[in-house]
């Protein structure tokens, strides 16, 4: 995580591995340090990972992908996560106009592929200048960021997002801890609607708003029963509330506990957080994140993670799900110490024989499951194909 002083880091993001190399070949001869991503989820755990200093930024990873809608939505997250952060887009001549939207959406300039080397370079160093002269201190990722690297977190944020701008009501269920209100917050963000969001508790809540808005229910399996009720009616009323119900519970759990006239309506579209451990892949850039968001706050260093921590990281069953990770990272952060501790629930440690073997046994009776396609296995264990394999080889299957 660290680099040689007095040499910036730039981070090429574009799927195409020529142009990746044409750039690094160029950059590394100036004096630049460059690091390469591929897709807009390696790009967002590479930035929460590493000290990058600008962005070079492609808008489609996709074959054939034009619109540059996925860059687009990168850029926000960009600069959710890191608002200072400088970002240029490189776009080819066609694109234009998403180039100019790329502006709008707060990008520092724009380059057109093939570009001009020594323009590149001059511009990279005006903009770095320009940074440091507004020496902002890196006090950033005060903003939170819903980091989402693995298949099914993707999945779950692309669903929430595709459905945000609309009113409809939705149902994010997911273990304690697994981001449900993070999300909610994220939904009435890209809603449009400029109004705070109303969080409220359902369990003990005595009465329900008279405002209509954006209500974020948690817990809502504990409403009381005439509350339920009394929801149900605004739901049907002519000018309803949106509201995103949080749940612990599952969906079938819910219907057992809700009246139809309310479980129907507010479970129309259903985003499920799975726990942290059936997402290992989004752990590495978790961490990361936490590690410098804490050093920040506390204006102390980040201690670097090695390999070895990490894995034992992704291998800890994490019972209080992100929650519990950013305990620990704050922790780290505080004590200088990359051991982490003992779950609180008193679990086993994470390099045990045991849990190494209930992972092995996991992966086997998937592959067995999927007819050892790797494809299908590493989807229903919520892995990428890489993460997969590099599991099999570690337990030599
Ligand atoms: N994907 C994520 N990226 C970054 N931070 C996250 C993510 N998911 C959760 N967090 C952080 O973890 C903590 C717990 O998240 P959150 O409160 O959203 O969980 P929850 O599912 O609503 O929990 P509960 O059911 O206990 O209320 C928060 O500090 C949140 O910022």
């Amino acid at each position: 995580m660290t680099e040689p002083a007095g040499q910036p880091t730039i981070l090429f993001v574009d799927d195409d591995t020529d142009i990746q190399s044409a750039a690094r070949l160029l950059l590394t001869r100036r004096g630049f340090r460059v690091l390469a991503a591929h897709d807009a989820a390696e790009a967002l755990t590479r930035v929460a990972a590493d000290r990058i200093d600008l962005v070079l930024l492609d808008l489609n990873y996709a074959p054939g992908a034009t619109t540059g809608a996925e860059g687009l939505a990168l850029l926000r997250d960009l600069h959710a996560l890191r608002p200072t952060l400088p970002v240029i887009v490189v776009t080819g001549h066609s694109g234009v106009a998403i180039a100019v939207a790329a502006m709008r959406e707060g990008a520092t300039d724009f380059v057109m592929k093939p570009w001009h080397n020594e323009r590149l370079v001059a511009l990279l160093h005006d903009t770095l200048d320009r940074r440091r002269h507004e020496a902002r201190p890196d006090t950033e990722a005060a903003e939170p960021v819903l980091i989402a690297v693995s298949d099914p977190m993707r999945a779950a944020v692309a669903l929430a997002d595709r459905i945000a701008p609309t009113r409809a009501h939705m149902l994010l269920s997911g273990p304690p801890g697994s981001g449900k209100t993070m999300l909610a917050r994220r939904i009435h963000a890209r809603s449009g609607d400029a109004a705070p969001p109303m969080i409220l508790d359902a369990e003990g809540l005595s009465a329900l708003p008279a405002e209509r808005g954006t209500w974020v229910l948690r817990a809502i399996e504990s409403l009381a029963p005439p509350l339920q009720r009394l929801l149900a009616d605004r739901l049907d009323a002519a000018a309803p509330p949106r509201v995103l119900a949080l749940s612990s519970v599952g969906a079938d759990d819910l219907a057992t506990r809700l009246p139809p006239r309310l479980w129907l309506p507010l479970g129309a579209v259903r985003v499920t957080l799975p726990p942290l451990a059936a997402r290992p892949d989004d752990i590495p850039a978790l961490a990361a994140h936490f590690l410098h968001y804490f050093a920040a706050r506390h204006g102390l260093a980040a201690p670097a993670l090695d390999q070895p921590a990490l894995d034992a990281l992704c291998l800890r069953p994490w019972p209080q799900n992100v929650r519990e990770l950013r305990a620990a990272m704050e922790r780290m952060v505080i004590l200088g110490d990359t051991t982490a501790p003992p779950s609180p629930d008193g679990d086993r440690a994470p390099d045990t024989p045991t849990l190494a073997q209930s992972e092995r046994t996991l992966i086997e009776a998937a592959l067995r499951r999927h007819g050892f396609n790797v494809s299908h296995a590493a989807r229903d264990l919520g892995l990428t194909r890489p993460a997969l394999y590099r599991r099999m080889a570690r337990y030599g299957l």
